[in-house]
């Protein structure tokens, strides 16, 4: 048995001459959360739906759950739970009645789906709203109507298509919470999301840019291996110190945070605040702060061309 809930190699898929998804390998690990982080139309959606065998692909091999798709697709769905980014729920049903329907489709025998729906209601706090219309309740208590559904069946591996893009942060935060607590019971997550916090919280994660990797690893591990140093600056007269930066090669990228500037120096350069004060003789050394990494950086430094903003 291999401990990898998926596996792809070269995974690629063309709509006619352009090419969604290019040359994509992937290993999950069973029982991890995995992030695929990227701006809208990089493709993840059509990494998801080949993975899932809604979509065959145009070449390359992925095996899930140790299954072939998309030959062995129809064995998988019963194995997997998949949010898209519209939730499918129907607003007309009541939050009972969308698991209910849910239940039927997934086959679970009747005693069993009344159990079961009052477990997922108990779980996701939605106990209380049992008879409420889906069409009728707010963002977040859709998200977890939603996340209720795709788990009735309590799939092995979870798919979860930007699940957060419609709720606030608590609701993104306590959303969290529930994906620690089904990893926990040993549920495999994929998720796709354009936040940088929201990735961070992945086991590992992939950068992808028009349709291909750019980066992947664990999220500490690719902060890690950047390349660059992050330096912090507080001056005045930033917009022209960063138009400044820019000019040089040494910069990867200046991005400015309120009153301070970010910049990512090449590791070449040994010492970057000995360099940057040289450089620039206005700036003085108390200006100037080696920050920690965040994966806005590696982010930055791995897709865009040079990544200047
Ligand atoms: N059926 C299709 N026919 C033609 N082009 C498609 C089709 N499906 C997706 N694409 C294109 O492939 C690219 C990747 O789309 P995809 O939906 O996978 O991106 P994404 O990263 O999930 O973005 P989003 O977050 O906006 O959904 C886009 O340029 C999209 O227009």
């Amino acid at each position: 048995m291999s401990d990898y809930a998926i596996l792809a190699s070269g995974l690629t898929r063309k709509f006619g001459d352009f090419t969604a998804v290019e040359g994509l390998n992937l290993k999950v690990p069973k029982g991890s959360i995995y992030g695929f982080l990227g701006p809208n139309g990089c493709g993840k959606s059509t990494t998801l739906r080949m993975l899932t065998g809604l979509l065959s692909s145009t070449f390359g091999e992925v095996e899930v759950l140790g299954l072939s798709i998309p030959r062995q697709a129809e064995l998988l769905r019963r194995r997997i739970g998949y949010m898209t980014q519209k939730f499918s729920l129907y607003d007309d049903l009541s939050v009972f009645e969308n698991l209910q329907f849910i239940g039927e489709i997934y086959g679970i025998p009747a005693r069993q789906r009344r159990i079961r729906i009052q477990e997922q209601m108990v779980t996701y706090g939605l106990d209380q709203r049992s008879r409420q219309r889906a069409g009728e309740m707010s963002g977040g208590q859709r998200q977890r109507l939603a996340l209720a559904a795709a788990t009735m069946h309590a799939p092995d591996l979870l798919f979860l298509d930007e699940p957060t893009s419609a709720v606030d942060p608590e609701n993104r935060r306590e959303f969290w919470e529930q994906l620690f607590d089904l990893c926990d019971q040993g549920t495999t997550i994929l998720v796709t999301t354009h936040y940088m916090d929201e990735a961070e919280r992945c086991h590992a994660l992939a950068i992808m840019e028009s349709g291909v990797v750019r980066a992947d690893g664990p999220p500490e591990r690719l902060m890690q291996e950047m390349g660059v140093n992050v330096v912090e600056v507080e001056a005045s007269q930033l917009r022209q110190l960063k138009e400044r930066l820019l000019k040089c090669a040494e910069v990867r990228s200046a991005a400015q945070l309120g009153v301070r500037l970010r910049v990512l120096v090449r590791k070449e350069v040994a010492d970057p605040i000995a360099w940057m004060t040289s450089r620039f003789p206005e700036l003085r050394p108390e200006q100037l702060n080696l920050a920690r990494p965040s994966l806005e950086d590696v982010f930055v430094t791995s897709t865009g061309g040079e990544g200047r903003q």
